[in-house]
């Protein structure tokens, strides 16, 4: 439910917004005359002065003449092995034009100046044309709240299991992507094993903090986390230009009260804002913040500056990818004029209502045994104050050969 109503909300944006910017389109792209039509059984197709068009299964697309040239996979001009171009874009024609067509049931033919032809499938000229990417799904997620996830009873992945079997770990991802967080349970309560299992989904990315990690309140470097004190719910490393893609934690030993975790999904509420105040939402994606990590300790230097919008959407259909959200860490702002500062203070105000609204708030206590992988771009993470000793290990992945993992499994990621 909540997906549909993301996908559709979404998507009305997306139509206002490109509504407003065709208001401002010239009148040039009208269709001045047709040149050549055509249709086979299962498509038609005419060439007009600046693009072809295509109607078949349902949808009408549009292609320009030298994208088609580029797009060309016959084995001089595409390397069928490699999955790479050879042709040199650079040498096209802007100018091009097909100098022959033809279609039959399953492809287009295109023969240009020099004599060479191209043939296109009509699937796949559906698939990759700009029309069919905007009727295809965002990435299918689901946005909760903690009553959402808690009734949805995500299953834990156990560790015997994770370790060896793919179908596991393959259901693993698939809750990973609808939720942005996964569990694994049954986990031996060390450093070494705590490794292993982030070793099954992806590559360890390594930061100034190492690669895995073991830390308690110790206060052994420049950061609230080392300390015993409650920590807000925040997105990790929004201080680089790249924040990590996915967190691990591990609670290896607590002996004392408190230290509970936090979770929020952010996209749930990045779309409660989006909904209600549309123009928020807007400046929350597009004012560049910065967030910076100073650190000086004797043994530890490290001055990172991460700099972009609390919200990260996709330019071609809206779709929320990334949150940066870290009050801690978010530095001076002053890439915009000091008006627009106080619509975005309101806006960030919205935001942080949605994010702290109680029933947004999943809190669950870690144990020896039980990892916890968050999507750092998406679900914020806190914690509860805490005494005693209390010892975390874990590290971060990169995002990209997470999604590697999930599409090798044959997962839409
Ligand atoms: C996870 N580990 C303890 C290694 C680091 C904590 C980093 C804390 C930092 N303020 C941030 O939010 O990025
Ligand atoms: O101690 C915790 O539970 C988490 C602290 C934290 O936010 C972090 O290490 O990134
Ligand atoms: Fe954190």
């Amino acid at each position: 439910m909540a997906l549909i109503r993301l996908l559709t909300r979404m998507s009305e944006y997306v139509h206002l917004k490109q509504g407003l910017e065709c208001l401002g389109a010239s009148s040039q792209s009208k269709r001045l005359q047709q040149h050549t039509a055509a249709h086979s059984s299962s498509c038609n197709y005419q060439l007009l002065p600046d693009c072809l068009e295509l109607s078949y299964g349902g949808l009408v697309m549009h292609f320009d003449y030298v994208w088609l040239r580029d797009h060309c996979r016959s084995a001089s001009c595409y390397n069928a092995k490699t999955n790479q171009r050879n042709l040199d874009t650079a040498s096209i024609d802007l100018n091009i034009r097909p100098s022959k067509s033809r279609a039959d049931e399953n492809s287009l033919f295109l023969t240009w100046p020099d004599g060479h032809i191209t043939r296109y499938t009509l699937t796949w000229l559906a698939q990759n044309s700009y029309e069919g990417q905007k009727r295809s799904a965002v990435q299918p997620r689901i946005l909760w709240s903690a009553d959402i996830y808690s009734s949805a009873q995500v299953p834990s992945a156990s560790w015997d299991k994770f370790m060896s079997c793919d179908e596991e770990l393959k259901n693993f991802l698939n809750n990973f992507l609808l939720y942005g967080i996964a569990f694994v349970e049954g986990v031996p309560p060390t450093l070494e094993a705590t490794e292993a299992v982030t070793q099954r989904v992806s590559l360890i990315r390594e930061t100034m903090y190492g690669r895995m990690w073991n830390f308690t309140s110790d206060f052994s470097r420049g950061d609230t986390a080392y300390t015993k004190l409650a920590l807000d719910r925040h997105t990790d490393t929004s201080y680089f230009q790249e924040p990590c893609g996915i967190q691990v934690f591990h609670c290896l030993r607590h002996e004392g009260t408190g230290g509970r975790t936090l979770l929020v999904d952010a996209f749930h509420a990045a779309d409660a804002v989006l909904q209600r105040t549309p123009d928020n939402f807007e400046l929350l994606s597009h004012v560049p913040i910065k967030h910076e990590y100073v650190e000086n300790l004797s043994e530890h230097r490290n001055h990172m500056i991460g700099i972009g919008p609390v919200i990260n959407v996709y330019p071609w259909n809206n779709e929320v990818y990334m949150i940066r959200y870290n009050n801690y860490d978010r530095s001076v702002i002053n890439t915009v004029p000091h008006d627009v500062v106080r619509r975005w203070y309101t806006a960030h105000r919205q935001l942080t209502a949605e994010l702290r609204r109680p029933d947004n708030e999943l809190w669950v206590k870690l144990k020896p045994g039980k990892v916890l992988f968050i999507d750092n771009w998406r679900v914020l993470h806190g914690r509860e104050s805490f005494t005693g000793l209390r010892q975390l290990c874990g590290c971060y992945l990169t995002r990209d050969d997470v999604l590697n993992t999930a599409r090798s499994l044959g997962l839409q990621a």
